[in-house]
């Protein structure tokens, strides 16, 4: 008897927390398939801590594109990448998560990729100071919380809310929002 081969994941990023929202985001959206999953640092093309909206889906889908090229033979590349915004009144928090599937062989197909934003959230002043002046997120949360490596563990939205949600599962709904047009394939979504 054949024994089906697990479909392969990349995520773009040794990060634990994003490999096991891939990972619940993937089982949750297809729980007849097999998985496997591996993490791999590939260049995100953007700033260590990028600053708006749209330089967070940038470092998304980079990271997406650069695992691909780096790790062609696998099914799926993920892309995460978290941000923050301080064009507003304060410092909003969120991340986005892009996900690419198999080049099609035929140029005429288009390429197939789903996107999605986490729900956004608030930086407290004493963080949002120490991220204006150039800290990343992760190590200001640490400095603020007397926390290590936070962003490997609860993440912001951890330390801000007790762990009631960590920052792994902050990200999986927006891994299954991104996977909607691939268990949607009948259906049209815009390419990005
Ligand atoms: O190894 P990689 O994949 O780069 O993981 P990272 O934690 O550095 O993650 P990002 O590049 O996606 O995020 C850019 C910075 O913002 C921090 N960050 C973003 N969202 C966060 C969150 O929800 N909780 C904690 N830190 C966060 C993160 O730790 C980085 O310092």
């Amino acid at each position: 008897m054949m024994t089906e081969q697990a479909t392969q994941v990349v995520v773009a990023s040794h990060n634990p927390v994003k490999i096991s929202a891939a990972r619940e985001g993937f089982s949750g959206m297809f729980p007849s398939r097999a998985f496997s999953f591996t993490g791999l640092n590939v260049p995100s093309g953007v700033a260590e801590q990028p600053m708006t909206d749209a330089e967070t889906l940038q470092g998304a889908r980079n990271r997406a594109r650069n695992a691909r090229q780096a790790k062609p033979e696998a099914d799926y590349w993920v892309g995460i990448e978290g941000g923050v915004d301080d064009s507003g009144d304060a410092m909003e928090t969120f991340a986005w998560v892009v996900v690419l599937g198999k080049h099609s062989e035929s140029a005429a197909e288009p390429e197939q990729m789903g996107r999605a934003r986490t729900a956004a959230f608030f930086q407290p002043e004493e963080v949002a100071r120490l991220v204006r002046s150039g800290m990343e997120l992760g190590p200001a949360d640490d400095q603020v919380f007397g926390s290590e490596n936070s962003k490997q563990h609860s993440g912001s939205i951890g330390l801000l809310t007790g762990d009631l949600i960590n920052r792994s599962a902050y990200y999986v709904p927006a891994v299954i929002g991104a996977l909607i047009p691939f268990r949607n394939p009948t259906l049209t979504f815009s390419q990005f």
